[in-house]
């Protein structure tokens, strides 16, 4: 095929998987959505959400229109009318296990590379974390960086420290799958060699890095899967930063700025997700996993 035509036939599937991709976040966004307002009916019945009819609740979810919504609420002993905050404890248990099992539907795509990039403070770390600890099938990728180790931190577990001579070293080598200056200070790169060796092993992968490296990962790998992390709202992701304290005012408001830029780029990635709940958040970045040995047609790798 000319190059050309292959690039053109790229792009387009390139588009073509985006847009399936935007319809299944869709779904899966109006799922989730459909959960917290049940949630927050059944915290409090006096709530608008609790008020809000089931019939309407379901019909919120695309794909699903009258003739299945009846089909559905008499599947779970619904009544027609009957409101959100209403429901007796039964009821709550099938309609939230009816909602929780279409949210975890095979619906969404999977790749055994995930890269999970996000704004600052928007809990990348903290989610990356609870991945390690409860799912250790999974290896998050550690990059190498020339900042300074924060209190806590501990080499070859949250980062490898290195020099700038060393960094420098690491890149001749050919070391890095991708590195970039991150909020214009210090350089972070993602080491090659482990996470050839995990997915030659069969394993998935994770790297938690910036909007540049994701970019180039897709560039590199592009059965990767780039995943955006979310704060619930832009006073939430502030009081994040702030509430850490790592960082004094001027690099806070240095951070703050290139929030904004990544926040605009998220449209780019395939799929959203929003850090309310951290293992939720988690489980949601694991269910994008693709756990080896498991039949999937929809794997990418
Ligand atoms: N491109 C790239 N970015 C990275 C890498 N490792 C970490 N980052 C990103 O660098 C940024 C700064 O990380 P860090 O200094 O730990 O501070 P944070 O903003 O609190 O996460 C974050 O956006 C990370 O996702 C990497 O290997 N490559
Ligand atoms: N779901 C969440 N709810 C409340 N606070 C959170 C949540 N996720 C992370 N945090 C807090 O937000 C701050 C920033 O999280 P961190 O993981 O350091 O962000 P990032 O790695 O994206 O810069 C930390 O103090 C962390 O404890």
């Amino acid at each position: 095929m000319p190059d050309v035509d292959r690039a053109a036939a790229g792009r387009a599937a390139i588009a073509a998987r985006r847009a399936r991709a935007a319809v299944k976040q869709a779904v899966h966004h109006r799922l989730r959505r459909a959960l917290d307002v049940a949630e927050t009916a059944w915290a409090d019945p006096t709530t608008p959400e609790g008020s809000l009819r089931v019939r309407e609740l379901l019909t919120s979810i695309p794909g699903i229109g009258a003739t299945r919504v009846a089909r559905i609420m008499a599947e779970l002993g619904i009544a027609d009318a009957k409101r959100v905050g209403g429901l007796g404890s039964r009821q709550r248990e099938r309609l939230r296990e009816w909602l929780e099992a279409r949210e975890g539907a095979p619906s969404r795509p999977v790749s055994r590379l995930v890269v999970l990039a996000g704004p600052t403070a928007v809990g990348k770390g903290t989610v990356s974390t609870y991945i390690r600890d409860h799912y250790p099938d999974v290896l998050l990728s550690v990059s190498a960086t020339t900042r300074a180790p924060r209190p806590g931190e501990v080499d070859g577990e949250h980062y490898y420290f290195v020099t700038d001579e060393d960094f420098d070293a690491m890149i001749e080598r050919g070391d890095f799958l991708e590195y970039a200056t991150v909020h214009n200070a210090s350089r972070y790169g993602t080491p090659r060699p482990p996470i050839d060796a995990a997915l030659a092993q069969g394993r998935s992968v994770l790297l938690e890095i910036d909007l540049q490296g994701a970019r180039a990962v897709r560039a590199a790998m592009p059965e990767a899967l780039l995943v955006f992390l979310l704060p619930p709202s832009w006073e939430e992701l502030v009081r994040r930063l702030t509430g850490r304290g790592t960082e004094d005012a001027a690099e806070q408001s240095r951070r703050l700025d290139t929030a904004r830029i990544e926040l605009a780029a998220q449209d780019e990635f395939d799929v959203k997700v929003v850090n309310r709940d951290v293992g939720r958040a988690a489980q949601e970045v694991v269910e994008l996993l693709a756990v080896p040995g498991a039949p999937s047609a929809r794997t990418r790798s």
